[in-house]
């Protein structure tokens, strides 16, 4: 079954953990967590202390945290203290030094993702299947919740999926940006493994009506 992760960028901060849990019970399966540098993306979020407090609220959740930050190396420890599960950063912020990069957040006891913004070829992760446990694939342009997705996405994460059976790996599939029930599914058809969707989950009246349907395609 597809699993849902669910963008906190769409959360009440004021009342994060109440956010937090209501969709936890609507039944999403781990929460991503966006870092944004104002550098790498035109926008700021939030960084490792907020990650720390929510970890030391909720500490069995799965935390998904995604990089769109210049310089992740320098990071990646931060991360990984204030409990990161998983760290995933850009190709495109560090396109000479992504294997060092891999070796931090390794090295800081997470595991790794790779994320492309909607414009870099699909090839340019190829490489990394089967080095690292996760593909991210941006289906809006990075830096912002609630935007439209990019109706050319299935068809890039098919070509990653293709290419991960022609290697015979286990690495994951994720895509983020502009997922609710009538994009979600496209995605799964295309061989998805993790679906990303902010908006859509933390603005529903009902969630697990949202959460039910993408887990039953
Ligand atoms: O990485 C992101 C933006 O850069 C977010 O994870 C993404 O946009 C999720 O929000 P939504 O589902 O509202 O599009
Ligand atoms: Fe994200």
């Amino acid at each position: 079954m597809t699993k849902i992760a669910a963008s906190i960028l769409s959360a009440d901060f004021a009342n994060l953990k109440h956010d937090c849990t209501r969709l936890l019970e609507a039944g999403v399966d781990l929460m991503h967590f966006d870092v944004m540098d104002g550098h790498f993306v035109p926008n700021i979020s939030y960084g490792a202390p907020v990650l720390k407090c929510l970890h030391a609220a909720m500490p069995d959740v799965y935390y998904d945290v995604h990089l769109m930050i210049s310089d992740p190396a320098r990071y990646a420890a931060d991360f990984a203290r204030a409990g990161a599960s998983l760290i995933t950063f850009h190709l495109e912020a560090v396109p000479d030094t992504a294997e060092e990069v891999i070796a931090a957040i390794r090295a800081a006891g997470c595991q790794v993702g790779i994320s492309i913004r909607p414009g870099t070829p699909v090839e340019a992760v190829f490489p990394y299947l089967g080095v690292v446990d996760l593909i991210l694939v941006m289906s809006v342009e990075p830096g912002f919740g609630g935007q439209k997705f990019i109706p050319t996405t299935p068809t890039r994460i098919a070509a990653i999926c293709a290419e991960r059976t022609r290697r015979g790996c286990d690495t994951l599939i994720e895509v983020d940006g502009g997922i609710n029930t009538e994009t979600g599914p496209l995605c799964i058809a295309a061989g998805v493994d993790w679906l990303v969707a902010g908006s859509s989950l933390f603005h529903a009246m009902d969630p697990a009506a949202v959460v039910n349907v993408l887990h039953s395609k």
